[in-house]
């Protein structure tokens, strides 16, 4: 129907023409309808293109191989926090890892045995090389001589941001069953 034809229809006064009114009703709920399906695809284009949710304005936070993507500076002005929600969606692609809420700030953590206290040095400069070629550093503790525990944050946004998930990828690529304690197998 003709957008000109549709203000004459509504000038009917809907006193007169009782199925104007129904028309008015219906029309109006439609619009409602058209404008209620618009802002939920904006809102949905918002959240997964503008990082309402995963990586922050900069980055569109896609769930593609993490480890082919390369980390972006933490003093962009854009990048901000992710939400939680993005966070356990994006969790699924770094096997290991474990989403800690410290004192509002969202951070990855993992923890490992490691054989000696120098292996768990060791362990710590094959995430150093890591971190310094992407420019995004961890948290690193090595507690009780061999407890390895690894979280991962952007300092920079207090939060969690696509970056924190590449690190936690790229730390999950690292060989290093030569320097951990082996797994008791629960008999
Ligand atoms: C400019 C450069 O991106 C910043 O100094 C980096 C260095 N490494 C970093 N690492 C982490 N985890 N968070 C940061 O905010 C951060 N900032």
């Amino acid at each position: 129907m003709s957008r000109l034809l549709l203000p004459t229809i509504f000038s009917i006064s809907r006193k007169q023409v009782p199925a104007a009114s129904l028309f008015h009703n219906l029309y109006g709920r439609h619009r409602r309808f058209v404008h209620w399906i618009s802002d939920m695809s904006e809102d949905s284009e918002r959240s997964s293109t503008t990082g309402g949710s995963a990586s922050g304005a900069r980055t569109f936070c896609s769930l593609q191989d993490l480890t082919a993507k390369k980390c972006v500076p933490c003093n962009a002005k854009d990048l901000r926090p992710m939400t939680e929600q993005s966070a356990q969606e994006l969790l699924q692609k770094v096997a290991g890892w474990d989403l800690a809420n410290d004192n509002g700030t969202l951070k990855l953590h993992q923890s490992w045995i490691v054989k000696s206290f120098t292996k768990g040095l060791d362990f710590f400069k094959r995430v150093a090389d890591i971190a310094e070629s992407e420019g995004h550093h961890p948290d690193l503790h090595l507690v009780g001589w061999n407890n390895v525990k690894i979280e991962i944050w952007t300092h920079a946004i207090g939060g969690l941001t696509e970056n924190d998930f590449i690190l936690a990828a790229k730390i999950n690529e690292l060989q290093v069953e030569d320097l951990l304690r082996k797994k008791k197998v629960s008999k």
